[in-house]
């Protein structure tokens, strides 16, 4: 077993609405160096404010109120994200944790061309990194997620939503960050783009090692790439274990339940779980005919 990369404890966040809403209660877990952490839950259940909890984006009227992240390196420092100051902040994100959000439009500069925004983020992180090196990086890291490195020069509003989603992933990944957190990050895009995205995400987990958090409502694509599954109701994770055997063994009744809601899971138990990545993708494209949107 792969020691802990991100220790997540008793996290609780509240929206100080009126009535005040418990969206993450009391929430724990490891994230295993090298791990495809899938995070499952119906719509509501506090899965988005969980991620920006962990990376504290969360905005007002959201509210930390208990708990915090323990990111583990590889030399055994340990930092807590929640005791950074802003400036620790922006240098320890995309560097040891990144993220891709849903709506990649939202987090790309719409007036910085794509190449002045990977320059910005090795400007800051690599300050040592020469002009050429910068260029060849960028150039690369487009290439890996299937992008022209000709679109360099492009603004965000001249790509695609596939191209600027692969950007969003490109950039998270500028800085091999130990830890990714995706939330829906493929739920815009069409079938045939979602899946390539998933091929790259995990061959470069295989590749370089990274941890990703992968939040999606859709369980069926959530079986495929990961190696365990979180599953959240009401603010709390129900059941956390592997995602083979969360699928042909599920305990809690909610697990059961959505498993079920899953017109496509009900059939030839097994053909789901984590296998080969040929299997893996083969059953993706299967997955692709029934899985609600
Ligand atoms: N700004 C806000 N003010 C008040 N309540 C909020 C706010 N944002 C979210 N909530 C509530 O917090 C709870 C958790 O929402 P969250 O968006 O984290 O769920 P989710 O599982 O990510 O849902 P989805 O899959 O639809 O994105 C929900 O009850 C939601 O209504």
């Amino acid at each position: 077993m792969n020691p802990s990369v991100l220790s997540i404890e008793n996290l609780s966040v509240d929206y100080l609405v009126e009535p005040v809403v418990h969206a993450v209660r009391n929430v724990s877990f490891e994230l295993r160096r090298g791990e495809v952490l899938g995070l499952a839950g119906e719509s509501g259940c506090g899965k988005s404010t969980l991620a920006y909890g962990i990376v504290r984006l969360l905005k007002p009227p959201a509210m930390i109120t208990s708990g915090r992240a323990v990111f583990h390196s590889r030399d055994g420092l340990e930092i807590d994200w929640n005791e950074l100051h802003a400036e620790e902040l922006r240098a320890n994100r995309w560097e040891k944790i990144s993220m891709v959000f849903q709506g990649a439009m939202n987090s790309l500069n719409p007036v910085i061309s794509i190449r002045d925004q990977f320059e910005d983020v090795f400007a800051t992180h690599r300050p040592k990194m020469s002009r050429k090196q910068r260029r060849d990086r960028c150039a690369e890291l487009l290439e890996r997620v299937g992008v022209d490195p000709g679109r360099l020069s492009s603004y965000p509003h001249e790509l695609s939503g596939g191209m600027r989603q692969r950007v969003m992933i490109a950039m998270a990944m500028a800085l091999e960050p130990p830890v990714m957190i995706m939330d829906e990050p493929t739920t815009a895009l069409d079938v045939v783009v979602q899946r390539e995205i998933l091929r790259e995400i995990t061959r470069l987990r295989d590749e370089l090692g990274f941890a990703v958090i992968f939040i999606t409502h859709d369980l069926p694509l959530l079986l495929e790439i990961s190696d365990r599954i979180a599953v959240m109701r009401g603010g709390e994770i129900v059941e956390l274990g592997d995602a083979a055997e969360l699928y042909t063994n599920p305990r809690h009744e909610y697990t059961k339940q959505l498993l079920a809601s899953f017109p496509s899971l009900t059939g030839d138990r097994g053909s789901f779980v984590r296998g080969a990545m040929d299997d893996r993708l083969l059953a993706l494209d299967a997955v692709e005919v029934e899985a609600p949107s």
